[in-house]
C-alpha cells in the first residue's frame, strides 16, 4: 500500500501517537508528584499549581492533536505532518516545563524556609546524589545535541523543527539542574526519564526515518515507525518506574519487556516476537501479585491466615521461647493476629521441657527507665538472674525495634509457664515476654539428614 493510498484517519491515528507522548508524560508527572515528599507537605500550592500544569499540558495536547489533524489534511506529505505535529508536542511541552518547575520548586523552597532543620537532614544523604545530577543529565543531552547537529547539517530544514525543541529542552534541563539542585531532587527520575525518552526518541528516529525514507511509505513501514517510536517511551518508562516505589518497581520489567515487544514487532519475525510476549508473561504475575507481596501492616491486615516463625526453643506443649533475636515483642503480636501459628526451626531448638537445650533464658522486653526495678522484681519474686542483654557490636545494651531494652531471664528451674508469663507480665515496665504459650499449632524440626520430626498441637491434646 502506498501512502497515498491511506485514508486521513490512518495518519491522524499515527499522528495521535505521537501527541500522545507529552499526554502520558504529564500524566506520569503527575503521579511522580503525588508520592514525591516535598508535594505530600506542601499540598494545596502544588496540587493547584500541578493541576495548572496538567491543564497546560492536556491543552497543548488537544491543541496539537486538532493542528496535527488539520496538517493530515491540508498537506499533502505525510511526513511533513508527521514531523510537524512531532516537534509541536515538543516544543509544547518545552513552553510548558519551565512554568512547571517554577511552580514546584516555589513549596519546596518556602518548605526548605520554614523547616530549615528537616530540609538539611532530608538534603544531607541525597547531596552526593544532587552532585551528580547535572553531569547525568548533561550526558543525556550530548547525544540528542550530536543527533540534533547531524540532523541540522545532514537532512531537511524539516529536521530542524524536530530536533531543536528536544536539544534546547535538554539544555534547559542541564541548566535547571545546575541551579536548582533541591528541585531537581525532587524530580529526577521524572527529568532522568523524559530526557532518555527524548534522546531515545531521536535516536531511534534518527534511524527510521532514513529507513523509511528509502522504503517508502508503505502502511507496513509506518507500523514500523510507530512501534520503534513507541519502545523508547516504554523504556524510559521502564526506569521511571524502578526509581519509585516497591510496588512500581514490578512496573518496570512490565514497561521494559513492553519496549522489547514494541521493538520486536515491525520485524514481524517470530523469535523475538515470543521471545517478548513471553518476557511480558513473566512479568505480568509479578506486578499483578505485587500488591499481594507488599509490606502491608496490622492497621490494614489485622486479620491473618497464617504466621510462620522460627523459635529458640520449643517444649513437648508447643510452647515457645523466643526473643534470640530480642524481636519477640512484634512477633508475638503478628502470631496473635494469626488463625495459625506455626514454627519451623532445626531439631537443637526441639526439647522436652523449656531450658533443655536453650541456656539463655526467656527474653523479656523492658522499657529502658525501668529495666533495674524489673530486674530486681524478677529475681526477687521468681529466683535465677535477670541480665541486661548487651550489643556485642556497639557499646551498651541492645536497643529494640521498640526502642527497649532486654532482659534475659536465666531461670533456675522448669516452672508452671502461664504462671510466670502472668507474673513477668504484671511487673510494671515489662512490655513483653519471650513465652509464646499454647500459640503454635505445628513445630517442623528439620535434622542435618534431611528429614523432619512434625510436632503437632493435636498430638498434644491426644497425649494428655
Ligand atoms: O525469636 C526470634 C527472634 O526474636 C527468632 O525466631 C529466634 O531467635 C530463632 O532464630 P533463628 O531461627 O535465627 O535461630
Amino acid at each position: 500500500m502506498q501512502l497515498k493510498d491511506l485514508p486521513n484517519e490512518a495518519f491522524s491515528l499515527s499522528l495521535l501517537s505521537f501527541s500522545l507522548s507529552p499526554f502520558f508524560l504529564s500524566l506520569s508527572l503527575l503521579f511522580f508528584l503525588s508520592l514525591s515528599p516535598s508535594f505530600l507537605l506542601s499540598l494545596s500550592p502544588s496540587f493547584l499549581l500541578s493541576l495548572s500544569f496538567f491543564l497546560t499540558l492536556s491543552l497543548s495536547f488537544f491543541l496539537t492533536l486538532s493542528l496535527s489533524f488539520f496538517l493530515t489534511l491540508s498537506l499533502p506529505s505525510f511526513s511533513l505532518s508527521l514531523f510537524l505535529s512531532f516537534s509541536l508536542s515538543l516544543s509544547f511541552l518545552s513552553l510548558s516545563l519551565p512554568s512547571f518547575s517554577f511552580c514546584l520548586s516555589l513549596p519546596s523552597f518556602s518548605f526548605c524556609l520554614s523547616l530549615p532543620s528537616f530540609s538539611f537532614c532530608l538534603s544531607l544523604p541525597s547531596f552526593s546524589f544532587c552532585l551528580s545530577l547535572p553531569s547525568f543529565s548533561f550526558c543525556l543531552s550530548l547525544p540528542s545535541f550530536f543527533l540534533s547537529l547531524s540532523f541540522f547539517l545532514s537532512f531537511s530544514p524539516f529536521f530542524l523543527s524536530l530536533s531543536l525543541p528536544s536539544f534546547f529542552l535538554s539544555l534547559s534541563l542541564f541548566f535547571l539542574s545546575l541551579s536548582l539542585p533541591s528541585f531537581f531532587l525532587s524530580l529526577s527520575p521524572f527529568f532522568l526519564s523524559l530526557s532518555l525518552s527524548l534522546s531515545l526518541l531521536s535516536f531511534s528516529l534518527s534511524l527510521s526515518l532514513p529507513w523509511l525514507n528509502a522504503k517508502g511509505l508503505t502502511c507496513h513501514n509506518v507500523c514500523v515507525l510507530f512501534f520503534l517510536s513507541l519502545s523508547p517511551f516504554f523504556l524510559s518508562l521502564s526506569p521511571f518506574f524502578l526509581s519509585l516505589s516497591p510496588f512500581f518497581l514490578s512496573l518496570s520489567p512490565f514497561f521494559l519487556s513492553l519496549s522489547l515487544l514494541s521493538l520486536s514487532l515491525p520485524s514481524f519475525s517470530l523469535s523475538p516476537f515470543f521471545l517478548s510476549l513471553s518476557l511480558l508473561s513473566l512479568s505480568l504475575p509479578s506486578f499483578s501479585l505485587s500488591p499481594f507481596f507488599f509490606a502491608y501492616d496490622l492497621e490494614r491486615t489485622p486479620k491473618l491466615d497464617i504466621a510462620i516463625d522460627g523459635a529458640d526453643e520449643v517444649d513437648s506443649q508447643l510452647n515457645c521461647i523466643k526473643g534470640g533475636g530480642a524481636c519477640q515483642f512484634q512477633e508475638k503480636i503478628v502470631a496473635s493476629c494469626a488463625k495459625e501459628f506455626i514454627i519451623i526451626a532445626d531439631d537443637r531448638k526441639n526439647s522436652q521441657e523449656l531450658g533443655e537445650n536453650w541456656k539463655r533464658g526467656v527474653p523479656i522486653e523492658v522499657l529502658p527507665v525501668a529495666y533495674r526495678p524489673v530486674k530486681i522484681k524478677i529475681e526477687e519474686q521468681l529466683g535465677g538472674k535477670a541480665v541486661l542483654r548487651m550489643a556485642e557490636n556497639k557499646a551498651g545494651p541492645i536497643v529494640t525495634d521498640n526502642g527497649n531494652f532486654v532482659l534475659d531471664w536465666l531461670f533456675e528451674k522448669s516452672c508452671d509457664w502461664s504462671e510466670i508469663n502472668t507474673a513477668i507480665k504484671l511487673i510494671p515496665g515489662v512490655v513483653e515476654t519471650g513465652l509464646f504459650l499454647k500459640m503454635a499449632k505445628v513445630a517442623y524440626f528439620g535434622k542435618t539428614d534431611g528429614s523432619v520430626i512434625v510436632k503437632k498441637s493435636q498430638e498434644i491434646n491426644n497425649c494428655r
